[in-house]
């Protein structure tokens, strides 16, 4: 797993791809315009100065120079490991792994998902090798949290389950957990109704975004409280891991509130566009 390619460079491909090249990998990231591609480079400049300033790594220039920014999809034909990290949209994601599997040539490439929620399985049969497509579902910050979700898909093959674990934790220093191919696998299926009752919260005027945020901080020893981590998360990416997991079990406590969708619809989606429960410079 020398050759490592990042298809999308937001908030979580910038970070996938940092830690790649963190690790000495060679790296090529997909943005799908110009203009993304340039974004996902100052976002990586930014991550990699603070590491340095830190003292975490000695050169952010020359971590850096182990990453490609492109928009052409067809550079990925030499990769070892493809990690998808694009919107959480089930048709755009399935139109993408039609094209890796066009595009990537060797028969031995794994080709993996970020995916919140979206089953494996749904991403691995429209390709000609579902043997060989995983989940390997990182957390944001990616060069902060250790975790790494594993998901197999029930026809993966046991081989590339074990070369994705290496990858994750010997080479990138992770540590992995072991999900099975359900969607919103482990960590999500848990936050999900937590973040989603801490907005009802809101919705209701039970109690302000402030106090339920103080309240898990300080009486719960969460590092943030719901509605600060649904404003780091993305409430677009929120909806629609949510609506993943309500399609797939159909339990209320999956439904997006109106509220949510509301706020989407506004384009309040948080920290990456300056306002969501909260506003920011
Ligand atoms: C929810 C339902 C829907 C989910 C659907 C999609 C989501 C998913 O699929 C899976 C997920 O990722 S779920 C979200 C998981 N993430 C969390 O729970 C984050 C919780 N928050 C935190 O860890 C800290 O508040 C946090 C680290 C953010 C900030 O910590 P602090 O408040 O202590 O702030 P700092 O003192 O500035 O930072 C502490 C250390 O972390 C470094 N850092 C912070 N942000 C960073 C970033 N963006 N990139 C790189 N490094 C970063 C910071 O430099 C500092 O480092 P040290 O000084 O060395 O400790
Ligand atoms: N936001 C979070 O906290 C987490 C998100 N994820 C998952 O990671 C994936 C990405 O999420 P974020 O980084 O938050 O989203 P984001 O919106 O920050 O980034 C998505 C990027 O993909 C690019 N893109 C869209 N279509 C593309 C295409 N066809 N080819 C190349 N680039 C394309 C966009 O230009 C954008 O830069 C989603 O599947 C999400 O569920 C997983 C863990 C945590």
């Amino acid at each position: 797993m020398q050759k490592v390619g990042v298809v999308g460079g937001g908030l979580m491909g910038s970070g996938i791809a940092e830690v790649c090249a963190r690790a000495g990998l060679d790296v090529i990231v997909v943005e799908s315009t110009e203009a993304s591609a340039e974004a996902a480079k100052g976002r990586m400049t930014k991550s990699l100065e603070r590491a340095e300033s830190k003292g975490k790594i000695e050169s952010a220039a020359a971590v850096l120079e182990g990453i490609r920014f492109v928009t052409d999809l067809e550079q990925l034909h030499d990769r070892d490991l493809v990690i998808e990290a694009i919107i959480e949209d089930e048709e755009i994601k399935t139109q993408l792994f039609r094209d890796l599997d066009r595009i990537v040539a060797s028969p031995d490439a794994i080709l993996a998902s970020n995916t919140s929620s979206i089953p494996i399985m749904k991403l691995g049969v429209v390709t000609s090798r579902p043997e060989r497509v995983i989940g390997i579902h990182f957390f944001n910050p990616v060069p902060v949290l250790k975790l790494v979700e594993l998901v197999p898909s029930i026809v993966t093959d046991p081989a590339v389950t074990e070369i994705a674990r290496t990858f994750v934790e010997g080479t990138l220093g992770k540590e992995a957990i072991d999900c099975k191919d359900r969607a919103g696998f482990v960590v999500n299926a848990l936050l999900i109704p937590f973040v989603l009752s801490g907005i009802r919260m809101v919705e209701s005027g039970f109690a302000s975004p402030e106090d339920i945020d103080k309240g898990l901080v300080l009486g719960a020893a969460h590092p943030q409280g719901p509605l600060a981590l649904a404003d780091l998360i993305g409430l677009d990416t929120t909806k629609a891991v949510a609506e993943s997991l309500y399609e797939e079990f159909k339990e209320p406590l999956f439904a997006a509130p109106p509220l949510l969708n509301r706020m989407v619809e506004a384009g309040l989606l948080g920290r990456k566009t300056g306002r969501g429960f909260y506003t920011y410079n």
